[in-house]
């Protein structure tokens, strides 16, 4: 956490304000025009006053009348000024006002736009809380700056007005000014010094409180269903009590600087209307003189704040650049060749020697390597259904992130006919390969808009592809079918029609490779089986490779792959498999265990309602 700026962070925090600047000159060149307009007029709103009582107040006063030429004259020249300073003010507001929101808009739209490029290796390492805060709250940090710096850079010229204008009216006074004005300068200064740990911690607490109040939403059911509820209530309270405390905080902060901040100038207007009677007594200085000085205190006392303002904004905007530029500076992107994959027919899924190893934090904080998979080989035909079978943890997920290039191999080659994915132009293994993975994910949108994506398919592919993934009768059913909307990430679902909706969302895209990761756990065997069936039938032109958990998965399958370890341990079709391989056998009877239990607890129920829970 940063306080008030050092000399460093002032460095860094007027280099977040060059890079705003060189981002946004146009506006920003704007409001500073304005605020200089509003500097200016605020000076000369003081000239005026002393100007007219000058020359009509003063009179009326000695003379005991007013005429109306002079009411029209002190009107209008307040006026003028008046309406000058409000264009400075007005300009000043919607120039920084778009200079700023411009900044946020470009900044938002660039980190995420880093958040695509980046692998999926970088964003297993950061959490999503992070990358939602990176692109609003940090993003925010930065060019919040730019709200009070046109104003402040107006107070500067202010400022510097005033004080010529004081020595222009008496030297004497100016040394007031001269007084006065640095005084208010370093009130600000050590206000600010204040006020910027606790407004950073009470922002920190903020964040807080939403994080919890998130985790203890997305988490509801286990908090209701294990009986947490107090333990997450008083989990909730600690924290918005600490929010509490700090925001408390900085109102009492604030109290203890403003009287001293308003006092300042009205001092100084005390300390001028002293020195400026006697002045006037002594016949060196008019009344006129002396009134415009004191307006002159009075009107600035405001306005300087804004200086304590950009002084207070600026360790926040280090701290957001900071967390900002740490995303747009991450390296990884990956990188894209200008190959296209050959498309009309079924695709050979080859891998060479593939050996990958996630990237894993330690609790030191530093990043280690977790080998995963290990110099894996695998020939997958065209047009073959090969189901990929091992023990939890044995990377078969990972390797259909592999197969799908949303990661790269450490070592060896993946290859859709032939092409090493690494030489495929951008967007080119998602034209012709589909991924359904473990975790389905809803659009909060309609079933529609859920298997289309936004692409243009007419209703009839839509149903097509429902009745391959097996879901047309259920959608058939819903109370509005393809436009009824499945609630956020389908939460009006249950599991097993989820999985349909996303296997119908892969179908429609007619993909030559169709990789499966867990995709049809949710549905029960009979169901899944045709699935499987269907889309060996709908898509002759299709290869399939199945993370396979079931027996009659596993049946249907021509070939398959076991792994272990990361490591393939034998391929070959299951009856071989079985024959040969001792941890295959093993396992597949486990799996065949399991579905004979499952099985024989189905036939003493009830049949469930919802045939897309899985029993
Ligand atoms: N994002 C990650 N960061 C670090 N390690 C990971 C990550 N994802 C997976 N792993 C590790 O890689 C290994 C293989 O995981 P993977 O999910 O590929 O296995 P799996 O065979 O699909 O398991 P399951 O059958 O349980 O889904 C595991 O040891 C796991 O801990």
């Amino acid at each position: 956490m940063t306080t008030l700026p050092t000399r460093s962070s002032l460095r860094q925090g007027l280099s977040v304000v060059r890079r705003g600047v060189r981002d946004e000159p146009r506006w920003f060149a704007l409001a500073v025009v304005g605020s200089a307009v509003y500097g200016v007029m605020t000076s000369m709103t003081a000239w005026a006053i002393g100007h007219v009582t000058d020359t009509a107040i003063a009179p009326a006063i000695e003379a005991r009348h007013v005429t109306a030429g002079q009411l029209w004259y002190i009107g209008g020249t307040i006026a003028l000024v008046v309406l000058a300073t409000v264009v400075g003010v007005v300009g000043r507001r919607i120039a920084g006002g778009v200079a700023m929101y411009n900044l946020g808009a470009r900044y938002r739209r660039l980190v995420t736009r880093q958040y695509l490029r980046l692998p999926l290796s970088w964003h297993h390492r950061h959490p999503s809380g992070q990358l939602l805060s990176n692109a609003n709250a940090d993003v925010e940090a930065t060019w919040n700056v730019f709200a009070p710096l046109p104003m402040a850079i107006g107070v500067l010229v202010m400022l510097v007005f005033g004080v010529v204008q004081m020595v222009v009216v008496d030297p004497v006074l100016a040394i007031i000014g001269l007084t006065v004005f640095p005084m208010l300068f370093a009130a600000n200064v050590a206000f600010q010094r204040a006020m910027s740990p606790r407004v950073t911690r009470a922002q920190q607490l903020r964040a807080d409180v939403s994080e919890v109040a998130h985790e203890s939403f997305e988490a509801a059911l286990i908090v209701k269903s294990l009986g947490r509820e107090d333990f997450e209530t008083e989990r909730f309270r600690h924290v918005t009590n600490e929010l509490r405390n700090a925001n408390i905080e900085v109102g009492r902060t604030r109290g203890r600087f403003d009287p001293a901040i308003e006092a300042i100038p009205t001092l100084g207007t005390l300390a001028v209307l002293v020195v400026g009677t006697m002045r006037v007594r002594g016949g060196q200085l008019s009344a006129a003189e002396v009134v415009q000085i004191a307006y002159l205190f009075s009107i600035t006392a405001f306005p300087v704040r804004a200086l304590g303002w950009v002084l207070a904004e600026l360790p926040r905007a280090v701290v957001g650049w900071n967390r900002v530029a740490a995303v747009l500076e991450a390296q990884g992107a990956m990188g894209y060749g200008e190959r296209s994959l050959p498309t009309g027919a079924a695709s050979r899924l080859a891998a060479e020697g593939v050996s990958y190893a996630h990237e894993v934090v330690t609790e030191s904080g530093e990043l280690a390597r977790n080998p995963t998979i290990r110099g894996v080989t695998i020939d997958v035909a065209a047009g073959s259904t090969v189901a990929l079978v091992g023990p939890t943890g044995s990377g078969k997920s990972t390797l259909t992130e592999l197969m799908m290039r949303l990661v790269d191999p450490d070592t060896g080659e993946v290859r859709i006919d032939g092409v090493d994915l690494r030489e495929v132009r951008r967007g080119g293994v998602s034209e012709v390969a589909a991924l359904v993975a473990q975790q389905t994910f809803m659009f909060d949108d309609t079933v529609r808009g859920n298997i289309t994506l936004g692409a243009d398919h007419q209703d009839d592919r839509v149903w097509a592809a429902l009745r391959v993934a097996q879901g047309d009768s259920f959608v058939a059913r819903l109370p509005h079918g393809l436009d009824t909307r499945v609630g956020e990430r389908g939460g009006t679902l249950s599991g097993g029609q989820r999985q349909r909706i996303a296997l119908a969302r892969a179908v429609i895209r007619d993909p030559q490779l169709l990789v499966l990761d867990d995709a049809t756990s949710a549905v029960d065997p009979s169901v899944e089986q045709a699935i499987l069936a269907g889309l060996r039938e709908a898509s002759s032109g299709t290869t399939v490779l199945v993370v396979a958990y079931r027996m009659a998965t596993i049946l249907l399958a021509d070939e398959v792959v076991y792994v272990e370890a990361g490591r393939v341990v034998d391929h070959g079709r299951h009856d071989e498999l079985m024959a040969r391989c001792a941890g295959y056998e093993r396992l597949v009877t486990a799996y065949a265990r399991e579905a004979a239990e499952r099985e024989a607890i189905a036939a003493d129920e009830e049949p469930a309602e919802d045939e897309g829970v899985r029993l």
